[in-house]
């Protein structure tokens, strides 16, 4: 730990300044491609950056450079002792996590068990206990599936729409496609949480019904994703078609890379780094919530 934190106090110091250099962010796992991009990002906007991250289990002891820093990687089943060492040093440590569907549930828990705010990137699990989880036990969290801003504000549209005219494709039917790179395992979490208001405006859809493209050749040949983004892009087309066929709409959010996400993930750590410091008696918000306050980037 000293030999890291001797590494990285050089280049710490290019962030001594920077006005957010005084919250302290944990990127669980930053040797992920969606971990590692928000940890960049994370320096980039002059978050310190914690030098310890949780991996999968048995899959640590390893070391990645984040924006500079020097982050050393370790299993998870060596979380406790990583943790005590996390928040000896940075009481004030806010978590975020962009790990696996399967992992979703037990490490919300677990931060739940430190005491530790987070903000929950990772897909899948089980949602609902997720959601139910962290309201009992009143931590701050920001958890969404979509961070990328830009998508969220569509989503809050179509959450408008949805609640200001429920029923109102009643009789519609929908066909959603979305497009990942290949190493995706589950179905979009994006794509499932539009359904929702697809369903609250009359459609009778099943997130099952969503078609998953992680095919490359098909997704170059049909979805157009470019070959450079074959390994990090998130394509969705939703199309909506009248009973009678006359009348048709079609949706999309295209997204190439992962800036989007990053950029959006380090306005949800400093949007929750406030509300802990305000004692906001809300503890649980999504990124509707983060884009509504406005004090983004
Ligand atoms: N919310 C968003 O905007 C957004 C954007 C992109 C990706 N995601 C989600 O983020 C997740 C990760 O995507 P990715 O492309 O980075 O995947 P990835 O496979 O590149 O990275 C996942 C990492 O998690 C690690 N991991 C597995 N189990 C773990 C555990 N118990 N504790 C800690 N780490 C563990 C793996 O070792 C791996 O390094 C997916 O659920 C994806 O849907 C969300
Ligand atoms: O790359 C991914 O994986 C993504 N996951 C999120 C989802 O499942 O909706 C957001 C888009 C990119």
């Amino acid at each position: 730990m000293a030999a890291i934190q001797a590494e990285n106090a050089a280049s710490a110091s290019a962030t001594e300044n920077a006005p957010t250099s005084s919250i302290s962010v944990m990127v669980n796992d930053c040797s992920g491609k969606m971990g590692h991009a928000v940890a960049e990002a994370a320096v980039a906007a002059g978050l310190n950056l914690v030098p310890l991250a949780i991996t999968g289990p048995k899959m640590g002891n390893s070391r990645v450079a984040c924006g500079g820093v020097a982050v050393q990687i370790i299993g998870a089943e060596e979380r406790d002792s990583v943790f005590d060492r996390v928040l000896n040093e940075y009481p004030n440590v806010i978590v975020v996590d962009y790990t696996l569907p399967a992992a979703v549930n037990s490490n919300a828990e677990y931060y739940i068990s430190r005491g530790v705010p987070f903000v929950m990137g990772t897909t899948g699990g089980d949602r609902t206990k997720l959601i139910d989880t962290v309201k009992k036990a009143g931590t701050y969290a920001v958890i969404a599936p979509q961070m990328g801003k830009q998508v969220v504000a569509f989503q809050a549209a179509m959450d408008i729409m949805a609640q200001n005219f429920p029923g109102a494709f009643a009789g519609y039917t929908l066909k959603v496609t979305e497009s990942h790179q290949s190493s995706k395992v589950d179905t979009s979490g994006t794509a499932k949480a539009i359904v929702e208001y697809f369903q609250k405006l009359g459609v009778k859809f099943n997130v099952d019904e969503i078609e998953r493209v992680r095919d490359p050749s098909e997704q170059v040949r049909r979805m157009h994703v470019p070959e450079d983004y074959l390994g990090g892009h998130a394509f969705h087309t939703y199309k909506l078609l009248s009973p009678d066929g006359t009348v048709a709409f079609e949706f999309q959010h295209n997204v190439m890379g992962r800036s989007i996400y990053a950029q959006g993930t380090v306005d949800a750590v400093l949007f929750l780094a406030k509300k802990v410091r305000e004692g906001a008696d809300q503890k649980l918000y999504n990124m509707i919530d983060v884009l509504k306050e406005g004090s983004m980037r």
